[in-house]
Formats: structure tokens, C-alpha cells, sequence
């Protein structure tokens, strides 16, 4: 996969026209497609495709490691993720799906979207501990604010949004699905906030938001013991809304969208708004003091340590 060599500077409040300039920029310079052009360009190529848009996020040469189709029909677009082995998150993905959510969100095609996994077994397993792991500080700095990015865009967003997890699901992994509107999981996978169980420590947003899902009490456990549930405990819990299994999720999630749709949608997106903006406020608020501390807490030699031995060990359990 190609790496993104420059820094990406995606501003907290940025501008339509900073915001499309930056996007043109990384679209020219990493071969990111734009969802319009790349929809004509898949139906040239597949005529008999009449209800699908479909866009490969990277261009030929790099990964493809986000794949964005929209139902012409439905309004329904999906987002799958697609980078063996684990969808770990790292800077260059999660600035696809910044990109990929910016653009589903201005489209006025789109009404819902729906997150998965192209990798079996596994939904998402949170951020690339290689970020973190002996870092260049700035692209460490980078990384957390794309980051924070993309809890904002998704968390935020106007859309019907679901998950469908159908694997794994910790830590930035379980952040993703609880950013959606719904979610729904294969029986079999754990999902939670682990981190404690690294010796890293989930920041406020990760907390409000476990806590704006299901409760204090119930929160304040969870991340102290660093629980990852099964599906089942997460069902329970109200972590998530349903399990189907592993080969009806998407259609779950699919059908639970479509009755999402039939609510106004304006009287919806308000209400959403309301609900969330407090939340994404007050990371607005505190996002710089928020990069900062996450780089200081990561640089201490004893997390770093700690992050080693961590990495070594789940090398020790892949052999
Ligand atoms: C005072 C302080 C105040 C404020 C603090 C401020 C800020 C907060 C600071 C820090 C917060 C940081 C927040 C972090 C959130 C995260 O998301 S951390 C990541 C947590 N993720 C995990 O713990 C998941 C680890 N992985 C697994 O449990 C399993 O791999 C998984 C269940 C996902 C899949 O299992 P399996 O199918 O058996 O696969 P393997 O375990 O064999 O793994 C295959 C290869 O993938 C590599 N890998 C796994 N997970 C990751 C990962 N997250 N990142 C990078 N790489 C990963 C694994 O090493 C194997 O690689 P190999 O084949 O050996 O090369």
C-alpha cells in the first residue's frame, strides 16, 4: 500500500472550500477517487450494474482497502472495510473514511449508510497499535486528530448510520460501531472499550460515548475492567440492538434502515442532533488539549513498554 508522505491537516472547523481543497489534494495525490466520477466510471465498465454505484476507494496500485457502494434505489450506501489482517485503523485508512463519509454525507442520493467488514471474523479491531508503537510524533499528532475526525463526521452525521458488525469489534473498533444509529451483530464476537486491559486509557469522547450508549453504571465498569463482551452481554447491555447470524446482518441492517426512512426525515436529523451535539461539542471544544495529551500519554517510556509487550504478545498468539 502506498503511504501518504505529507502531513494531512484536516482542520477542526474547516471551511466547504478548505475542506474540498484538502480532499482534491489527497484525491490527486494518493489516487483517491471521488464517488460521482467513480460511480460512472464502474457502470461504464459494468453496464449490467443498473442500481449500483460503486466506488473503489484507492485507484489501481494501492489497497483497496475501503470499498463505497451506494443503492441508486434505496439511497443505502455501504462501507466496506477491507484491510487484512485485522482493519486495524492507521492514518492513510482513516483518512478514507473521512473522505468517504464527506462525501456520502453531501450527497443527495444518499440517506443511509451501513459500516462492515469485507475480512472474515473480524468487524474492526481498533487502531493500528503500530501508530502508537516507538511514533513519529507528528504523524502520531495526525493520526488522532483523523481520529477524532472521524468520530465527529460519523457520531454527527445526518445519515441513517448502522453497523454491521460481523466480527470482532474492540476498542476504535467498538467506537465505530457505537458512533452509528443502530447496530447489529453476528453471535460469536466480542466488542468493547479493552483498553485499560493494553494499560492505555480510553479518552473522555470514547467514555461519553459508551455512557451516552448504555449508561453510567454499566460504562464505568466496563472501562475500568477494560471488558470485552460477547455479543450476547453487549445485546443485553444495550451496547448493541440485535444479533441476527453472521449471514443475515446485512440484510438487518438493510431492513432496519429502510424503517428508519419512513420517520421524517428533518424532525429526525434534529432530534439526533440534539441529542449528539453536546457530546461532539465538547470535543470540539477541548480537540487540541485532547491531541496533546493523547502524545504525551503515548510517549511515556512505561506506555510504550507497555504497548511492546502488548504487540509481542498477540505476535506470540498469531504464530
Ligand atoms: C492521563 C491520560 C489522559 C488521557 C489520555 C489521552 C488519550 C488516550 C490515550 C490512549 C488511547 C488510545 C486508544 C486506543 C484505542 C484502540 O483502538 S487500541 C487497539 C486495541 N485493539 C486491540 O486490543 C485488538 C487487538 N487484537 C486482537 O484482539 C485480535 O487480533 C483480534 C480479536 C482483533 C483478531 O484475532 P485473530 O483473528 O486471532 O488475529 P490475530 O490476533 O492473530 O492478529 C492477526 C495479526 O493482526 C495483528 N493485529 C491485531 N490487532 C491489531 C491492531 N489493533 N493493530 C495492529 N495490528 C494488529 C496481530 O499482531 C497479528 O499480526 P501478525 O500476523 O503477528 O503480524
Amino acid at each position: 500500500m502506498g503511504q501518504v508522505q505529507s502531513r494531512l491537516t484536516i482542520s477542526p472547523t474547516p471551511t466547504k472550500l478548505a475542506w474540498m481543497m484538502h480532499l482534491r489534494m489527497l484525491t490527486t495525490m494518493h489516487g483517491l477517487c471521488e464517488v460521482r466520477q467513480c460511480s460512472k466510471r464502474w457502470k461504464n465498465l459494468c453496464p449490467q450494474t443498473k442500481n449500483l454505484q460503486k466506488c473503489q476507494m484507492s485507484s489501481a496500485g494501492s489497497s483497496e482497502m475501503l470499498q463505497v457502494t451506494v443503492d441508486d434505489k434505496s439511497g443505502i450506501a455501504t462501507m466496506t472495510m477491507c484491510r487484512p489482517p485485522v482493519n486495524s485503523l492507521n492514518l492513510e485508512f482513516l483518512t478514507q473514511i473521512n473522505i468517504a463519509l464527506e462525501k456520502l454525507e453531501n450527497s443527495k442520493d444518499c440517506s443511509g449508510l451501513i459500516i462492515t467488514s469485507k475480512i472474515p471474523k473480524i468487524f474492526c479491531a481498533g487502531l493500528d497499535i503500530m501508530e502508537m508503537y516507538q511514533p513519529n510524533v507528528d504523524r502520531l499528532q495526525e493520526f488522532w486528530r483523523t481520529l477524532q475526525e472521524m468520530y465527529i463526521r460519523l457520531y454527527g452525521s445526518q445519515l441513517i448510520t448502522a453497523a454491521a458488525i460481523n466480527g470482532a469489534s474492540p476498542a476504535g473498533g467498538c467506537l465505530m460501531a457505537m458512533s452509528c444509529d443502530y447496530r447489529v451483530m453476528a453471535p460469536g464476537y466480542k466488542i468493547g472499550l479493552n483498553e485499560t486491559q493494553l494499560g492505555i486509557v480510553a479518552p473522555f469522547w470514547f467514555q461519553d460515548l459508551i455512557i451516552n450508549t448504555m449508561g453510567f453504571r454499566q460504562s464505568e465498569m466496563a472501562l475500568q475492567l477494560g471488558t470485552l463482551f460477547t455479543s450476547e452481554e453487549a445485546l443485553n447491555l444495550g451496547m448493541v440492538d440485535k444479533i441476527v447470524p453472521q449471514e443475515q446482518v446485512m440484510e438487518t441492517a438493510i431492513q432496519e434502515i429502510h424503517k428508519w426512512k419512513k420517520i421524517p426525515g428533518f424532525a429526525r436529523q434534529i432530534t439526533k442532533s440534539a441529542l449528539r451535539k453536546p457530546s461532539i461539542d465538547k470535543l470540539h471544544s477541548k480537540r487540541e488539549e485532547d491531541i496533546a495529551n493523547f502524545r504525551d500519554f503515548i510517549t511515556k517510556d512505561s506506555i510504550q513498554k507497555t504497548l511492546g509487550m502488548y504487540i509481542e504478545s498477540l505476535k506470540k498468539k498469531a504464530k
